[in-house]
């Protein structure tokens, strides 16, 4: 009985509950059942720690990250609401980890939704009755109201998951939602949410990002985003999982239901374009057959390779794809980086068109440059286009891609990206264009305090992550020597990924 009442300590103290949300936890039935039992178990909470002694050193989290933009997040809507005591007890944390216990909300409200996609509810702490603990609950909608469990709790707010929807939100259509794996696997996020809704949502997303770092949003120009031309079968690459267990072999995503996590096998991706769900579901044997060659959990390629009236895919990471976007072709080894919705590419190249003068401009420096995509897009617009790129087989296609092409006016150099300037004295920074489009990390202060010496009249930014693309620019406008010279002219997001919270965000900036 002793080791019964210390298992349930942190929560017997909780039997009753003084919350606004009914409360059906196991604990209140095994609190409740062991009063019963023994009269010794304590009905009052002991005292609450002071906060100091349950206190850990916080580490550093990345603000560009899932978790560093919760957090932001979160505090934001915590100050807005006057909740000044928000917290989850570091013992909690612990137990929660160690041991699987789930505490169920009947009828939270959710009253915002996160930059991650996922809804924020708020319920009274379990350790702590005058403070308030953060729940965050993913395939939910402000305004939705929902049962949930509570699961791991993190350090600033306790994972969620959904279990029913008890009344919707008035943005929800659940008809809407054409996959049959929504609400269980990782991978989209908003199909309950109409369409130009999802725009609104990543137009909000860019704001919130240049607000948590510091920008006056309402003096931005920051246009709705660009919607896609596909808003279904438009992934061109999908890398299934698979696990290492070869008497059940399973290949698909993650999971994202009711808590439970792992692969589970998934024979339809609607995201994904046709030729693609052909090989998740007609060609499945294939995909086993090659699963069975590996001893460990790894991921499959597998790439749709259609151009014109040839539809295939395939699994081969360096077979080499070729895909047409407007007048252009270009080719790349099948596992190496290439834009994943050819739909809305021909929409960010002519953006991207108008700022560019050709009377004014004669170069473009097209750093990040991948198999050369943007510059070679954009060749017929200056006189000269100089690339860098830090991967060789990338860079080499970029090369051929322009010679594929037709073009004689480019150079592509292998490097990191803060290698380029170096070569660009003989180049007048008044005729030239900048154009970065790093992965989701961002640049660098090295690249950017370059960038801002050489004083381009025209930088353009392109970002899959447009925390770590505000965190750049905040950089380069206030600490780089020339920064505060630009002023920006465009912040418009691309819809590259539909039914995901994920957003491509461009930003161009224009020398005063
Ligand atoms: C988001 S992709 C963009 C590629 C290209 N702009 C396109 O649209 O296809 C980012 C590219 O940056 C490259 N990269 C990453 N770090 C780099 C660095 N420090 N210097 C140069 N290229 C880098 C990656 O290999 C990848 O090809």
């Amino acid at each position: 009985m002793t080791s019964c009442i210390t298992y349930f300590r942190p929560f017997i103290r909780h039997g009753k509950f003084l919350i606004h949300q009914r409360e059906v936890s196991t604990i209140t039935y095994i609190t409740n059942f062991f009063s019963k039992i023994n009269p010794f178990i304590p009905t009052q909470p002991p005292a609450i720690q002071p906060l100091k002694s349950q206190r850990r050193k916080r580490r550093s989290i990345d603000p560009t990250t899932s978790e560093g933009i919760l957090l932001f997040e979160i505090q934001e809507l915590t100050k807005s609401l006057n909740i000044e005591k928000y917290r989850i007890s570091h013992d909690l944390i612990k137990y929660y980890k160690n041991k699987e216990h789930f505490r169920r909300i009947e009828n939270l409200e959710i009253i915002a939704v996160s930059s991650t996609g996922k809804g924020i509810g708020i319920i009274d702490s379990e350790i702590d009755l005058n403070a308030k603990t953060i729940v965050v609950i993913p395939f939910t909608l402000k305004g939705d109201i929902v049962d949930c469990k509570i699961g791991i709790h993190q350090e600033s707010f306790a994972e969620g998951h959904l279990l029913r929807i008890v009344k919707p939100s008035s943005s929800r259509d659940d008809s809407l939602i054409k996959c049959k794996y929504f609400n269980s696997c990782a991978g989209c996020q908003l199909q309950m949410l109409p369409y130009s809704d999802q725009l609104e949502f990543k137009t909000k997303v860019i704001s919130n990002a240049f607000k948590q770092f510091d920008f006056n949003t309402r003096d931005l120009p920051i246009r709705a985003t660009v919607e896609s031309p596909l808003q279904y079968q438009y992934r061109t690459k999908l890398t299934p999982h698979f696990n290492s267990n070869r008497k059940d072999i399973k290949i698909g995503f993650e999971r994202d239901h009711e808590g439970r996590k792992g692969i589970f096998n998934l024979n339809s991706c609607e995201i994904a374009t046709p030729i693609l769900n052909h090989a998740l579901q007609e060609n499945r044997e294939e995909l086993v057959k090659i699963v069975e060659s590996y001893k460990k959990s790894g991921t499959i390629l597998l790439r749709d390779k259609s151009i014109e009236n040839n539809i295939d895919y395939t699994t081969n990471h360096k077979e080499i794809i070729t895909q047409k976007i407007n007048n252009f072709k270009f080719q790349f080894p099948a596992g190496e980086f290439f834009q994943n919705n050819n739909s809305i590419l021909p929409s960010v190249i002519s953006t991207i068109s108008s700022f560019i003068d050709k009377s004014i401009h004669k170069n473009i420096i097209d750093t990040y440059c991948g198999s050369g995509f943007l510059g070679i897009s954009l060749s017929d617009k200056v006189d000269k286009i100089i690339g860098i790129e830090i991967s060789r087989r990338n860079l080499d296609y970029a090369a051929k891609n322009a010679q594929l092409n037709g073009l004689t006016n480019t150079e592509f150099k292998f490097g990191s990206s803060e290698e380029i300037f170096k070569d660009l004295i003989d180049l007048n920074p008044q005729e030239s264009v900048v154009i970065l489009d790093p992965s989701r990390k961002g640049s660098t202060e090295d690249y950017l305090n370059q960038l801002s010496n050489f004083e381009p009249d025209l930088i353009v930014y392109l970002s899959c992550n447009v925390f770590s693309q505000a965190r750049d620019l905040k950089y380069f406008l206030k600490q780089t020597k020339n920064g505060d010279k630009y002023e920006i002219q465009l912040v418009q997001g691309f819809d590259f990924f539909p039914q995901t919270k994920h957003i491509e965000s461009l930003v161009v900036l224009k020398h005063k």
